[in-house]
C-alpha cells in the first residue's frame, strides 16, 4: 500500500532584520511556519514582536538550512539586487523568491539572474511597521498587501507562495497582473514621499491648500509617464487615491522624510528616479519631477 505523503509546512528564509521582514517573521511564526533569518552576521538574533493584540519574544537561533527554498526580500530598493547577487549560490535550483519593496525598477534587473525553474514574486504592502530599537518591531499599522508572479516558474509553488504570505502579510490580493498595482503605489509614493522629505512634514500636512498645486503638477506629470508606459490611469483617480492615502496616514512621517532627516539612503532613485528614467524613455519632460529630485538630491546629507 502506498504511503500518504507526510503534510509539510515549508521552511521561509527572511532576508535582513528590518520592520516588514520581522513583522513577516513573527506572523509565519505564528501561523506555525518554521521560519530563519538570512542577516547579515550569523550571529544568534532573539527579537521582540508587538501589535494591537499580541506582544511576544522569538529566538532565531539553530544554524541556517540550505539551500533556500522559500526566500521573502523585504529590503529597500537600493538593497535588492546586492542582496540577490548574494543569496543565488544559497537558492535551490527552484527556489521562490518574494521581492517587497517601495519603488519600481528591481524586477528587470533581478529576473535575467534567476535560473529557469527559480520563481520571482512581488509584494506590495500597506502594512506599517518600525523598529523601536533593534530588536523590537513594532505592528503600527494594519494593512493588506498585493502579491503577483513575474514570471512562469513561479507557478510552479502557487499554492504554497499565496498561503504563506497570507500568514505573513495579508489580507492578501493576489494580481494575475501586479504592475497596476506597482504603478499605483509608485503614484502616491512619488507624491507623498518627496514632499514630505523635502517640507520636513508629516503626510496630513499635504492636505492643506498650500500644497494643492504642487501636488496636482506631480499627478498630471505621473499620469502621462504612466499612460505613455501603457499603465491607463486618470489624473483624477490618482488624485483621489493620493488624498485617500494622505487621510489614512495622517499621522505618519513618510518613509522618506523619516531617511532624510535621519541622513540615510533614500529610495528617491527607485521612486522619482525611475519615473524620470520612464519620462525619459518616452522622450516626456516632467518639470516638477525633476525639480523636487534635484532638490532633494542637493539637500541630502549622501
Ligand atoms: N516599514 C514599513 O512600515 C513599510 C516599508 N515598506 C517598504 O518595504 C521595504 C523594507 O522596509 P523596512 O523593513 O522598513 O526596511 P529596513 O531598512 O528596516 O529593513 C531592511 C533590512 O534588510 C537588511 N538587508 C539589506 N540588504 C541585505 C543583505 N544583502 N543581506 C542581509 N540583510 C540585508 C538591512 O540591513 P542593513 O540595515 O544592515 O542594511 C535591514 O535590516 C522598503 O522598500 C520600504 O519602503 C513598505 C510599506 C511599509
Ligand atoms: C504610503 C506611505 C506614503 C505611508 O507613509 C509610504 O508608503 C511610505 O511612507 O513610504
Amino acid at each position: 500500500m502506498a504511503q500518504p505523503h507526510p503534510i509539510t509546512t515549508p521552511l521561509w528564509t527572511v532576508v535582513g532584520q528590518g520592520a516588514i521582514g520581522l513583522l513577516a517573521t513573527a506572523r509565519l511564526h505564528q501561523a506555525g511556519y518554521p521560519v530563519q533569518l538570512h542577516r547579515r552576521t550569523s550571529a544568534p538574533f532573539d527579537f521582540m514582536f508587538q501589535s494591537a493584540d499580541d506582544a511576544f519574544s522569538l529566538s532565531l537561533h539553530t544554524p541556517l538550512k540550505i539551500p533556500y527554498s522559500f526566500v521573502l526580500l523585504p529590503v529597500k530598493a537600493y538593497a535588492v539586487v546586492d542582496a540577490v547577487q548574494q543569496l543565488l549560490p544559497l537558492l535551490a535550483e527552484n527556489a521562490q523568491l518574494v521581492l517587497s519593496h517601495n519603488g519600481m525598477g528591481t524586477i528587470e534587473q533581478v529576473l535575467p539572474l534567476l535560473k529557469p525553474k527559480q520563481g520571482l514574486w512581488f509584494l506590495s504592502t500597506s502594512h506599517g511597521a518600525f523598529k523601536a530599537n533593534q530588536t523590537t518591531v513594532i505592528h503600527s499599522g494594519k494593512g493588506q498587501s498585493v502579491l503577483g508572479a513575474l514570471n512562469q516558474a513561479a507557478f510552479a509553488q502557487q499554492q504554497s507562495v499565496e498561503k504563506a504570505m497570507q500568514a505573513a502579510l495579508g489580507p492578501l490580493v493576489v494580481e494575475d497582473d501586479i504592475k497596476p498595482s506597482l504603478w499605483l503605489k509608485l503614484a502616491v509614493n512619488a507624491v507623498i514621499n518627496p514632499l514630505t522629505a523635502l517640507h520636513q512634514c508629516k503626510n496630513g500636512e499635504l492636505s492643506r491648500s498650500h500644497y494643492t498645486s504642487a501636488i496636482t503638477l506631480l499627478i498630471e506629470e505621473f499620469v502621462r509617464v504612466a499612460n505613455a508606459a501603457g499603465q491607463d490611469f486618470s489624473v483624477e483617480a490618482i488624485q483621489n487615491r493620493v488624498k485617500q492615502v494622505i487621510e489614512q496616514t495622517a499621522e505618519n512621517y513618510s518613509s522618506m522624510q523619516q531617511d532624510f532627516v535621519k541622513g540615510r539612503r533614500t529610495e528617491l532613485e527607485y521612486i522619482t528616479g525611475f519615473l524620470l528614467r520612464q519620462a525619459e524613455q518616452h522622450q516626456l519632460q516632467l518639470p516638477a519631477h525633476q525639480a523636487i529630485y534635484q532638490l532633494l538630491l542637493q539637500k541630502s546629507p549622501r
